[in-house]
């Protein structure tokens, strides 16, 4: 019987279908075969520097949670250890809190810290590593934009649900012979947009690796007008943005107290905009938002989460700290996570790009 140990559990960064299906495998697995005992920690980080924010978490706690959204951890995108941020008075300031975490562990009696997230919270989870501290981690974000595994979990869900989106507004898009921009999250990686894109049959595809011309863009559109078609479905990911202009911003780094990130948002308005100038058709800008990231995982997601679950606790039994979980060719493996620091990003000369392209789709570029 493999030594019985007390981990454990934070869930960080933007929360995503599937989250709860993890710590459901994560919980099980470690209880049944490992005898292990594990601690909720609440709002990410948070949890290890605000006072009060753990629990116990037990098989009891996971019942009835695989098919639900969300995190019943809850989640921060704003609790970096590095960066945290306090207020003082009427104003925030950013400290470096990474020691008291370390503390906190110990006093919580934590043989090893299980942190769920994106390249944020798994890149804190590798500085914290360096520190000292015994962590493992397993990747997740709707924008599948993490190196080192070949798909996180969340993205199978966004995709369906951006999908039946563009599904729906094709119908009332030609009914008013509009041209519908849907914008469509993913940060500064277009696979969200690449694929649900194709998925959903948009006439065009926008993304943060090919930036767009006004020009190309009006000319796909009046090609189709001329074929009597004069509806059109453009996907726009929040990233992308004009040849020679600039990221659409809705919060700057420095403007949100201990994100550290920008926060995106508005490209399909200036899209909309910048074809306005040419083009009769009435445009209409949908930007889906956070639904994309709500309600029950898919199945596929449900079966990956799952896997992650119960997957790092073979990297916990084999003293693997400081790596990931990961997916590989189909298989499970254990990933540095350094590796995580790494962003993907959608090839421009890759498969999908050049099949849609020989099927007429317009890049914009
Ligand atoms: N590439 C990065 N490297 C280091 N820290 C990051 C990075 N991206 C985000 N962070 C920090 O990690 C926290 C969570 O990041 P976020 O991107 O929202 O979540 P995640 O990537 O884990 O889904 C933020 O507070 C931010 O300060
Ligand atoms: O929930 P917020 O703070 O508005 O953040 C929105 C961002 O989070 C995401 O939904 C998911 O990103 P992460 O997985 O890196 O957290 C991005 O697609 C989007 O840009
Ligand atoms: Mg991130």
């Amino acid at each position: 019987m493999p030594r019985s140990l007390r981990l454990g559990v934070l869930t960080g960064g933007g929360d995503c279908p599937g989250l709860n299906a993890l710590i459901r495998g994560l919980v099980k697995r470690g209880t049944h075969e490992f005898g292990h005992e594990f601690v909720g920690i609440e709002n990410g980080y948070m949890g290890l520097v605000e006072a009060d924010l753990t629990r116990p978490l037990t098989e009891e706690d996971t019942r009835g949670i695989l098919p639900k959204g969300g995190t019943i951890l809850g989640t921060s995108n704003r609790a970096n250890p590095f960066i945290y941020a306090f207020r003082e008075g009427n104003r925030w300031v950013e400290r470096d809190v990474s020691d008291a975490v370390l503390r906190r562990c110990e006093e919580l009696k934590l043989d090893g810290l299980v942190a769920v997230g994106g390249d944020g919270t798994l890149s804190i989870a590798h500085r914290l590593s360096e520190k000292g501290l015994k962590v493992v981690g397993c990747p997740k974000t709707i924008d599948n934009d993490l190196c080192g595994t070949d798909q996180t979990f969340g993205f199978d869900t966004a995709r369906l649900i951006v999908t039946e989106a563009l599904d729906r507004l094709h119908s009332t898009a030609e009914s008013h012979d509009r041209v519908m921009l849907v914008e469509i999250m993913g940060r500064h990686a277009g696979f969200l947009t690449l694929e649900s894109g194709l998925a959903g049959g948009a006439d065009v595809i926008l993304l943060p690796e090919i930036p767009y011309r006004v020009e190309s863009i009006v000319e796909k559109l009046r090609a189709r007008a001329t074929r009597r078609r004069s509806f059109s479905i453009i996907a726009i990911s929040e990233g992308a943005f004009p040849v020679g202009g600039t990221l659409a911003v809705l919060d700057r780094a420095e403007d949100v107290p201990g994100r550290g990130v920008v926060r995106l948002g508005g490209s399909g308005k200036v899209c909309a905009d910048l074809l306005a100038q040419h083009i009769e058709a009435e445009i209409r800008v949908n930007v889906l938002g956070h639904l994309q990231r709500g309600g029950s995982p898919s199945a596929a997601d449900r079966v990956l989460a799952t896997r992650y679950g119960c997957g790092v606790l073979d990297l916990v039994r084999d003293g693997k700290w400081d790596h990931m979980v990961a997916l590989r060719a189909g298989e499970i493996v254990a990933v540095p996570l350094s590796e995580s620091r790494k962003e993907r990003r959608v090839d421009p000369s890759g498969d999908l790009v050049r099949f849609a392209k020989s099927m007429g789709i317009s890049f914009g570029d």
